[in-house]
């Protein structure tokens, strides 16, 4: 088992990776339990995992009740975030229990969210199903809901207890959800780690197609870097968390657009995110050409959205900045955002100016 500590002081806990995990997870679970029903919450398509848990926490005497949530990113809402407080206090929620968030990055960021307000903050387990959640969203405690003006614009920040991975749910995840969770992957080379983009561009293929040793080194590297990260900057004051929001900007636009809908996942938006982040910084002159061209040209190889027209967005530049001025990096009314000088040479650039982004966004073809 890898194990990846997550180092904040009072609130540090352990990531947990291992394939076959999930079938051990009363050995993980059962010293948080306290003689209480553990809660797990899930999502549709998630149930049958949540099933095999339930059964293996039976087996060992721990004993659950399941709260399964419709799938998809519409669950990030108020209304579902009312439903599962409500079911919560139904069954009785202590603030000693731990509720167990078992998908992808909708059900961790809306447990997450739930338990941080419920009796002003209940604990949570993070077990993530999806290559996300398992590389980034189960990582780090940001959780939050969507509203009408954007994405996770209601939120907290809330540690997880515990984070425990089992790479082997992915062999039921759909390929397009893989490659969404790709993109975050391959995020972490593009901020930092010029070797490690050149390990995806080398491996990507193989980890989209189920390798399990590709899989596990990308997410072993990736937890890896994002909990050097968070542990550098957990609330995101000193800049530094703000290089894992590369791609953001671009991308929560762009799904903004789509109304949150099937149209763009989240990966999807922020890898065409991404390459509009490099291809902004070339056109400005901040990043050689051909390194705006090499990142597009993974994306696309990888089967990710690259551009607008491949992420199937057609409004306008100024429309897209609109969306935009929701951004929480807003500050005193401009906006700081993610540009590059090269591939792994991320930086936040504080003297954007919105209209020239406008402006790029509308020479792109739709
Ligand atoms: N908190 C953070 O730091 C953070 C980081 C990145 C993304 N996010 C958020 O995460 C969300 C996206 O997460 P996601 O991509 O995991 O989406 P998701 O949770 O919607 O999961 C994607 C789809 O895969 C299904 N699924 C999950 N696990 C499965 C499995 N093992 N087998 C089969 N199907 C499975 C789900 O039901 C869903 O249909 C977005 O809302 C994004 O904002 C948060
Ligand atoms: O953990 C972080 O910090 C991130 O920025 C990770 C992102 O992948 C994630 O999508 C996050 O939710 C975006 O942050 P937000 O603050 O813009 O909502
Ligand atoms: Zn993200």
């Amino acid at each position: 088992m890898k194990i990846v500590p997550v180092a904040l002081g009072a609130r540090s806990y352990e990531v947990r990776i291992k394939a076959g995990l999930l079938d051990d997870a009363a050995a993980h679970l059962g010293p948080l339990a306290r003689n209480r029903p553990f809660v797990i919450v899930t999502d549709t398509n998630v149930a049958r995992h949540a099933e095999r848990l339930a059964a293996t926490l039976a087996a060992a005497g721990l004993a659950s009740d399941t709260i399964v949530l419709p799938a998809g990113e519409a669950t990030k809402s108020w209304a579902q975030l009312e439903s599962l407080t409500d079911a919560l206090l139904e069954r009785g929620i202590e603030r000693g229990d731990h509720v167990i968030a078992l998908g992808g990055g909708v059900i961790g960021d809306l447990v997450g969210f739930a338990t941080a307000i419920l009796k002003r903050g209940c604990n949570f387990v993070q077990m993530p199903t999806t290559l996300l959640a398992q590389v980034d969203s189960s990582v780090g405690g940001k959780t939050a809901i969507n509203s009408r003006a954007g994405k996770n614009l209601i939120g907290a920040f809330h540690q997880p207890s515990l984070v425990l991975i089992d790479p082997d749910l992915l062999d039921t995840l759909p390929l397009r959800e893989q490659r969404a969770g790709y993109a975050e992957v391959v995020k972490y080379g593009l901020i930092d780690d010029l070797g490690f983009f050149e390990w995806c561009e080398g491996n990507g293929l193989a980890l989209l197609s189920g390798d399990s040793s590709a899989r596990a080194y990308a997410i072993a590297h990736s937890v890896g870097a994002k909990a050097r990260i968070v542990a550098e900057d957990e609330r995101e004051t000193t800049g530094k968390r703000a290089l894992l929001n590369l791609g953001h900007t671009f991308g929560h636009a762009l799904e903004a657009e789509t109304g949150f809908s099937d149209r763009l996942l989240h990966g999807e938006g922020v890898a065409a995110g991404m390459a509009l982040a490099f291809a902004y910084s070339a056109r400005r002159g901040l990043c050689p050409g051909q390194d705006a061209e090499r990142v597009a040209a993974h994306l696309r190889a990888s089967g990710l959205p690259f551009d607008l027209a491949s992420a199937g967005i057609a409004a306008s530049g100024a429309r897209l900045v609109e969306h935009m001025l929701h951004d929480k990096k807003m500050d005193a009314g401009t906006l700081p955002f993610l540009l590059a000088r090269g591939i792994g040479q991320t930086y936040l650039d504080k003297q954007v100016d919105l209209a020239d982004v406008a402006s790029f966004l509308d020479e792109l073809p739709r």
